[in-house]
């Protein structure tokens, strides 16, 4: 029986650098951009193939082939591509030597990306059968299609764990807690294996579990079973993985979190680029130099980071509580821009009560830009460089937005505005600078300080691995 599965994109709101410490945690939302992959599987008798189609890139199908008979030595994967693919091979290898099949399949699995994980220059879209789904359809082959940093192999290597463990473990529903875990452990191996070192993996925390408070797991977990992994035999090397994957404390948090009702993030495109493993090295090697002072920063930014989790999870808790004056306080917000709104507090005592909650999300935000600066002069590390501070620095001066950040790493790659989202056509109009809309107040905004930006079309969507219908899929595949 074929199945469908998705895994989420990611946006790191808050967290950048302090999640690489399991002593801190970070506030990752995911999106609604949605990895997914498709399951086709048939019995066969001399050996097991595992075909990895990605049908939207340039030779993008990939074959993996093992015998489930052969007890000497740990699982060979052959490829038949020229151009291999370290996400899909570690996500097999690891997938099968933990699951070690004891029948044959052949197995396909057919994976479907949104458009927004890569540019779109020179694709064509094609649609489902029913029209409910469609894709871009890109030119070239995966690695040179250049991508929008939403952590592609994050969800390729989620829903692939997802789909193999969905045709090898019996009964397998992809959102009950074991499953999650079992999902989460091996994908978060993989994705280790594949990038050849260990990350904090908030991407994959976010693919499998979605809108999260998360802190990492104990990296010694996985550096340590990957060191031994070529002197075991594959009895030995299967017996470590489910003690690894079933049977040991990671020590990693994942508290769902998500932003309240009315309240959306909008992401914006910036034209230019950023390396993240380099400004990781500049940040550490800061961190190293300057341990009382780094420690320092790194308190007072988690303290920022920490409050704006704590101010959005209680307008939630007043979204429940009171929905009538909730509903008031953010069909408000569309009058005010962030100068504005951290007036209100002076104007009277009820009004710095009502919109203590929304006063509090504009502080958090202003606080971890501070402390994000600090870092960027201390490291010399472009976390918010200066262009990135004059955008948001403008941003902030359209009403509707409460504010925003340079996620994840930071740089030149992307900005993250928190907003109301009865404002969202508003912003995205007076950002243009057409200045043509007549209930707009665009007397102190410049046509021309948005320039670099270009807004996604992306939304916070909290779900991890979710089963979709595959009617959605007929036609595509
Ligand atoms: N749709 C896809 N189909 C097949 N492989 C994919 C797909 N998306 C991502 N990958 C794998 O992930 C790699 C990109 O990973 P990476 O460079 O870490 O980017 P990102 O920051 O988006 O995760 C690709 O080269 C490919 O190996
Ligand atoms: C610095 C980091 O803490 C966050 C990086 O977040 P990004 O979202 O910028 O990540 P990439 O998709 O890998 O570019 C590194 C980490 O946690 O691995």
């Amino acid at each position: 029986m074929s199945r469908v599965f998705s895994a989420p994109s990611k946006a790191l709101l808050a967290g950048g650098y302090l999640v690489l410490d399991p002593a801190y945690s970070s506030f990752v939302t995911a999106l609604s951009a949605r990895m997914y992959a498709v399951t086709s599987v048939e019995e066969a008798n001399e050996a097991s193939v595992i075909r990895v189609e990605s049908p939207q890139f340039e030779s993008g199908s990939w074959e993996y082939s093992f015998r489930i008979d052969d007890s000497q030595i740990p699982l060979v994967i052959t490829e038949k591509n020229s151009k291999r693919n370290p996400f899909a091979e570690a996500t097999v290898h690891t997938l099968v030597n933990y699951v070690k099949p004891t029948q044959n399949y052949r197995i396909k699995v057919t994976i479907f990306s949104d458009s927004e994980y890569h540019t779109q220059d020179g694709t064509r879209l094609e649609s489902s059968t029913n029209g409910s789904k469609k894709f871009h359809w890109h030119t070239k082959p995966i690695d040179q299609v250049p991508k929008t940093g939403l952590g592609s192999s994050a969800g390729l290597v989620t829903v692939l764990t997802t789909a193999l463990l969905s045709i090898y473990v019996p009964n397998f529903k992809c959102n009950d807690e074991r499953s999650l875990l079992q999902i989460h452990n091996v994908a978060q191996i993989a994705h280790c294996i594949a990038q050849k070192k260990v990350g904090s993996g908030f991407d994959v925390a976010a693919a499998t579990y979605g809108s999260i408070v998360y802190r990492r797991f104990e990296p010694a977990i996985i550096t340590q079973l990957v060191s031994e992994s070529h002197l075991l035999s594959l009895e030995d090397y299967h017996r470590e993985l489910r003690k690894v994957v079933l049977d040991t404390d990671w020590h990693f948090v994942t508290e769902k979190c998500s932003l309240p009702k009315g309240i959306r993030i909008l992401m914006g495109d910036v034209a230019g680029g950023s390396e993240t493993p380099k400004m990781v090295s500049q940040v550490l090697a800061w961190r190293s130099q300057k341990p009382e002072y780094s420690h320092e920063v790194w308190t007072s930014l988690n303290t920022a980071n920490m409050a704006l989790v704590d101010s959005l999870q209680n307008l939630k808790l007043l979204s429940e509580s009171d929905p009538h004056a909730y509903s008031e306080l953010i069909s408000a917000l569309q009058t005010y821009n962030v100068a504005q709104i951290k007036n209100l507090a002076s104007f009277s005592v009820d009004y710095a009560a009502r919109f203590e909650l929304i006063i509090n999300i504009v502080h958090s935000i202003e606080n971890i830009r501070h402390w994000m600066r600090v870092m960027t002069r201390e490291s010399g590390a472009s976390i918010e460089p200066s262009e990135q501070t004059i955008l948001l620095n403008n941003c902030n001066t359209v009403k509707g937005v409460l504010g925003g950040v340079v996620p994840g790493a930071g740089g030149y790659d992307a900005i993250c505005l928190i907003v109301a989202a009865s404002s969202i056509s508003s912003i995205i109009e007076s950002t243009k600078g057409s200045g043509e809309s007549s209930n707009l107040d665009l007397s102190s905004i410049n046509k021309h300080q948005f320039d670099r930006v270009s807004w996604l079309d992306l939304t916070e969507q909290q779900d991890g691995v979710l089963e979709e219908n595959l009617e959605d899929f007929k036609g595509l595949l």
